[in-house]
């Protein structure tokens, strides 16, 4: 078993932190679960708990993350300058993959002195958005007793739906229980099934803000024109590129957490901003995004993407790049992967990329 703390980065909240668990923390723990109104919501947990069980459990803890099984966290909260465990949040991995790719069974519990304060949605949510923007999960999943609505609340204000009823066998009543199971995709959860425009791209213009007067100039349009937008939907601009390198394999970066569409992977690219042009905007997004220098010239245009979002129209041209310079890395710690033409379906993407995945995959 695994002696070693996990290699986990805290996950914070604007009052909570999410971390692993500590030998330090099975007294506490112990004396917030070993409590009948908390154990009697939970399947996995006997009653009484045992004091010496929590500190196993903390070290399988250790193991699931280390194995990438599971990621139990404790939530801590702050009180007169101390720490102090408040609950625990976990995300364990289901063996069998879903429809839309595999999913997770998210589990929580709070100490009944912390309750009503909103800390189960704080914390639940917080792993949730996590683990859909950095592990390879499409869905989450939860159930909770049917004579429990407190936790149903929880999971409904997390973003998951009703997804039927079961029964589960609950540890600490003795026996089968009735629950209702929730479900939740990327799209619930982090709400961004169309990711608005943000204020400072907004629809930007498809020429130049202010093109210099010349005599043969057609003539600019009247000052009240509409800005553009396709569909009744503003457009938005944003430039992209596949980056192939010399074996063949096109780079990918995965969108962080806190972006529209956190967790799929993406050609890099950035909007284009009023005045660049889609290929300055690129050498831009680079530059600030994977630390290299393009050149114009080495920018082949290949394709582009036209699809319509709930709040949008996305156009992105989409160029082909083979030459730069510099060593391509994640300046803003996002995830890449360069990826064979063959294998990027096996990349969640933005629904705008599919028809872009399919032309590469027969060029490449
Ligand atoms: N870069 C990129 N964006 C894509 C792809 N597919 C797709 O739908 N998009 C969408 C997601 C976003 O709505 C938009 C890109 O906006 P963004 O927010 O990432 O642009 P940005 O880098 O300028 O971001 P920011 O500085 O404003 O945070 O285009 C893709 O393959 N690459």
């Amino acid at each position: 078993m695994t002696s070693a703390p996990p290699d986990f980065a805290p996950l914070r909240t604007e009052r909570l932190t999410l971390r692993p668990l500590r030998p330090g923390d099975a007294a506490a723990l112990h004396r917030l679960v070993n409590d009948w109104e908390v154990a009697k919501t939970l399947a996995r947990v006997p009653f009484p708990y045992p004091r010496a069980l929590a500190d196993t459990w903390i070290a399988s803890t250790w193991a699931q993350i280390e194995a990438g099984e599971a990621w139990h966290l404790a939530v801590i909260g702050e009180e007169g300058g101390a720490e102090h465990l408040v609950g625990c949040v976990g995300l364990t991995l289901a063996r069998a993959r879903g429809r839309d790719g595999r999913t997770a069974e998210l589990g929580y519990w709070v100490g009944r002195r912390f309750w009503g304060h909103g800390v189960a949605t704080e914390a639940a949510g917080r792993l949730c958005r996590w683990a859909l923007a950095n592990l390879d999960i499409a869905a989450i999943r939860a159930s909770a007793l049917k004579d429990n609505p407190r936790s149903q609340a929880v999971l409904a204000r997390i973003g998951l739906r009703p997804a039927g009823e079961g029964v589960q066998t609950f540890l600490s009543r003795g026996g089968p229980m009735p629950v209702l199971l929730f479900e939740g995709g990327r799209e619930e959860i982090t709400g961004d099934a169309a990711p608005p425009p943000l204020a400072d791209a907004a629809p930007p213009p498809l020429a130049d803000a202010a093109p210099p007067p010349a005599a043969d100039a057609a003539p600019p349009p009247a000052a009240d024109a509409a800005p553009p937008s396709l569909g009744g939907k503003p457009v938005l601009l944003v430039a992209a590129v596949a980056l192939v390198d010399a074996d063949g394999r096109v780079l990918l970066a995965r969108r962080p957490e806190g972006k529209p569409l956190a967790g799929l992977w993406e050609f890099p690219g950035g909007k284009v901003k009023p005045g660049e042009t889609p290929e300055a905007a690129l050498i831009r997004e680079l530059k600030e995004e994977l630390d290299i220098d393009v050149s114009a010239a080495c920018l082949g245009p290949f394709t582009f993407a036209s699809h319509t979002y709930e709040k949008f129209h996305l156009l992105m041209p989409l160029y082909l790049c083979r030459r730069w310079q510099g060593e391509v890395r994640g300046v803003e710690g996002q995830a890449l992967a360069w990826v064979r033409p063959q294998k990027l379906g096996g990349y969640a993407m933005p629904p705008a990329d599919k028809p872009l995945v399919a032309m590469l995959r027969d060029f490449l």
